[in-house]
């Protein structure tokens, strides 16, 4: 071994010493790669690790763009494309005023793993801008779009990097970019992924990573003989990933106790209904108003300022953002008797909390594994485009489901501990998808 961890570590954070998300996510895959790649001696040559921390290529760029009052606006766009050794870079694009390069390269690395378990040829990357579409006009969202897509446009493509959404970015924003992709390359190519129906997207994105995580949570409970009717499930975000999340829990007879947005949380001790349900969609997709609309409408609790956390449950579902879910959430879930913790979000449990989640050994399940159904689908989009074909949605859900269950097999086969009933999710994600990123690096050469 060239270095050890704590040095591989430590030149990771003196490299970037601002950036702490992508440190924390660097922290967590290596301190749990590290004892597999000391036994792997062929993991240790071609300075693969180093090579493997470093992203191909970081794009930042300048986006321009005018308001309904005339008024000019520049924000700062990125495209982080972190690995393409095993298939064209693929990740989301994400809108939000947090956006910087840690978010988005810890977001690529992520990427990177989880796009491998996905079982399909798609290597990782994500980008953004630190744009806020809340409080604008369709016309400005579509403007900010726009000029964003002037400068991406000539460093993607469907055979080089396909992005596709994330935090702020949806089904209008991806028609937006995508319009303009076309026009500005004149070619009809699957080089967006999450279009709509009628161009090219495929049945099941949108619903995707949501559906994905509860077909997770099932082969999680399947293994302590569980399902989960009649479970209490606590979601945060009300979001694409919540909101098909909660949609396929509700469908399933779980009772979905709290959804919540940046503003606060609404608790439902009866668990949503569907008509609530189809409320919610309607005020976050098409009003793009506030979760507390949907306490008042109902008649339920709304607690501004405050987490889910807080409320009884025995399944956490975190679906908002990175670092919600922190050490003193994580007791108080233990406390009042949580026994799976699975992510929709990315990274949204700090170091600290996954320390003890994982110390009192409840099921729990890394982004990278159980919110991979997204990109899964995305990655069938993609087929689907290249035969200029369309899967029927028993055909696509199928598929999901058969990659959602090989993801937790190979979970299972790098994660279970010698001996006992324990399977330690994160290292077992992080092993699965390494290896096949690692093997494909290392056949390529130093490149
Ligand atoms: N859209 C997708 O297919 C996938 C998304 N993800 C991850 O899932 C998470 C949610 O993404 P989407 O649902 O797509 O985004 P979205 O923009 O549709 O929804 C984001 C949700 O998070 C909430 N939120 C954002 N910041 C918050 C904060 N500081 N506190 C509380 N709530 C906050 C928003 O109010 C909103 O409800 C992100 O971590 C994203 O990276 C992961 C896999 C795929
Ligand atoms: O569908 C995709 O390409 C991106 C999904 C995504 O951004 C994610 O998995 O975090």
């Amino acid at each position: 071994m060239q270095m050890s961890l704590e040095q591989t570590l430590d030149s990771v954070r003196e490299k970037d010493p601002h950036q702490p998300e992508f440190h924390q996510a660097v922290e967590e895959v290596l301190s749990t790669l590290w004892p597999f790649i000391e036994k792997c001696k062929d993991y240790q040559k071609q300075g693969l690790i180093e090579r493997f921390v470093e992203p191909e290529r970081i794009i930042q760029f300048r986006v321009p763009w005018v308001d309904d009052a005339g008024k000019v606006h520049v924000n700062r766009g990125y495209r982080v494309q972190m690995n393409s050794a095993i298939g064209p870079y693929k990740g989301g694009l994400r809108f939000h005023p947090s956006v910087n390069l840690s978010v988005l390269k810890f977001l690529a690395f992520e990427q990177v793993l989880k796009n491998s378990l996905t079982t399909l040829p798609l290597g990782g990357g994500k980008g953004g801008a630190d744009f806020d579409p809340k409080g604008k006009s369709d016309n400005e969202v579509m403007r900010f779009c726009q000029a964003f897509m002037t400068e991406l446009y000539r460093h993607i493509g469907p055979e080089t990097d396909v992005p596709a959404g994330d935090i702020g970015v949806g089904g209008r924003e991806v028609g937006y970019m995508y319009g303009m992709y076309r026009k500005l390359r004149n070619e009809v190519t699957g080089t967006f992924t999450g279009k709509g129906l009628s161009y090219g997207g495929s049945i099941l994105r949108p619903e995707a990573t949501g559906y994905g995580l509860i077909y997770f949570v099932e082969a999680m409970l399947k293994t302590k003989n569980k399902e989960i009717a009649g479970q209490k499930l606590a979601i945060s975000g009300s979001g694409n990933v919540a909101q098909f999340t909660a949609h396929k829990a509700i469908e399933l007879d779980a009772l979905v106790v709290t959804m919540s947005d940046s503003d606060g949380v609404v608790h439902n001790p009866d668990g949503f209904t569907m008509e609530q349900w189809q409320y919610l969609m309607e005020l976050k997709n098409e009003r793009r108003g506030r979760i507390s609309e949907l306490a008042k409408k109902f008649n339920l609790k709304f607690e501004e300022g405050a987490k889910p956390w807080q409320y009884r449950c025995d399944i956490a579902l975190p679906c908002a953002t990175q670092n919600e879910l922190d050490v003193d959430d994580a007791k108080t879930l233990l406390d009042n008797g949580c026994f799976c913790i699975s992510e929709g979000a990315n990274m949204p449990l700090t170091l600290e909390a996954i320390h003890t989640v994982q110390e009192a050994r409840i099921l729990y399940a890394p982004g990278k594994a159980s919110n991979a159904g997204g990109v899964a689908v995305s990655g069938l989009e993609m087929a689907q485009n290249s035969m200029r074909q369309h899967w029927s949605e028993a055909e696509v859900d199928n598929r999901l489901h058969t990659i959602m269950s090989c993801i937790h097999k190979a979970c299972v086969s790098y994660g279970k501990e010698d001996e006992g009933e324990y399977t330690d999710y994160v290292t077992g994600a992080n092993i699965a998808g390494f290896v096949k990123v690692a093997d494909a690096m290392l056949a390529q050469g130093v490149v």
